[in-house]
């Protein structure tokens, strides 16, 4: 019998982390060898599946990413900034497959990302692990570059109440799709977080606009509104299990690939 890639979880307690871990163990294409959260959390020292509240699934939750990602073949991160860039090099370390869903990272973070593919990982990273976003994106860099600058961009996202970061990773992907159709730079044209005596808008801006409440899972309007006319292309994610699996999927298509950086439009064979 072939083994299947044992992959690591980090932000095990997460609400993407629980997801993960939950599709991991039903799937028959990988198994669940280590589950990582930060020093100090209180699941740290347990059995995973009796944290989340089921049977024992014998992987103890550790604190120690190096030590975890040693005796596998992918780590799968949905987390925040800071860490991410340091599982990034202890993916390197280990050579392994380092799929990154954490968002908010300013360009920055991400630029600290090079070395570790430079030196090892395997790292596949995007704001939006679902084929649906990543098609949208397609879409709205088609519509972008069809249409001139009287077509004013909005993009609109909606997300749950507990989201730290704003406008969100798929919002962004969306506006360097929009700027790329329009062959302009995001950074030139972004406007972000309207307050106030704003001024009428600038034509061939791209605006964004955040909603934060309940339990919404992730919606996304790009919106192309122009006099006499509005086209809206929307995304509407209504289950996470959408990301965990698009998750999975980057880490079982990682295996094998050269160390780099990659997105979900490699994984998806969507890349133009
Ligand atoms: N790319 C995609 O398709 C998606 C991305 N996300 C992103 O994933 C990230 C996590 O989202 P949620 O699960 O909703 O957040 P969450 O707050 O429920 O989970 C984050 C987890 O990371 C853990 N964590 C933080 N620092 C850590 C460290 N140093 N070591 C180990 N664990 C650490 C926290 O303890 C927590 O359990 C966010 O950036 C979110 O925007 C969420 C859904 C889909
Ligand atoms: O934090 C979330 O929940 C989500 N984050 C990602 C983002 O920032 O776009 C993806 C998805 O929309 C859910």
């Amino acid at each position: 019998m072939t083994k299947t890639p044992g992959i690591a979880v980090t932000g095990a307690s997460g609400r993407m982390g629980q997801m993960l871990i939950r599709e991991i163990t039903s799937s028959d294409k990988m198994h669940l060898a280590a589950a990582v959260e930060r020093a100090g959390h209180d699941w740290v020292g347990r059995d995973i599946g009796e944290a989340m509240g089921g049977t024992a699934s014998g992987v103890t939750v550790t604190d120690d990413a190096a030590e975890a990602f040693a005796k596998v073949q992918a780590v799968i991160d949905f987390t925040a900034p800071q860490a991410t860039i340091a599982f990034a090099a202890a993916a390197a370390k280990a050579g392994i497959v380092h799929v990154i869903g954490t968002t908010g990272m300013s360009d920055d973070e991400i630029a600290q990302l090079a070395p570790a593919a430079e030196q090892g990982a395997i790292i596949i990273r995007a704001g939006n692990m679902s084929l649906g976003v990543n098609l949208l994106t397609q879409l709205t860099r088609q519509v972008a570059a069809a249409l001139d600058a009287d077509y004013d961009i909005e993009i609109i996202e909606s997300h749950h109440n507990q989201k730290v970061d704003a406008p969100s990773g798929t919002a962004l992907m969306l506006g360097e799709a929009a700027a790329e159709g329009r062959g302009v730079k995001l950074a030139d044209v972004s406007d972000r977080g309207r307050d106030g005596i704003t001024g009428a808008r600038e034509k061939g801006d791209i605006g964004f606009t955040a909603i934060r409440g309940g339990d919404i899972v992730g919606e996304h309007d790009v919106m192309f509104a122009a006099a006499g006319e509005r086209i809206i292309l929307r995304h509407i994610a209504s289950d996470r299990a959408l990301f965990a699996r698009g998750a999975l999927k980057a880490a079982l298509w990682g295996q094998g690939q050269a160390p780099g950086e990659y997105d979900m439009l490699d994984v998806l064979g969507l890349k133009t």
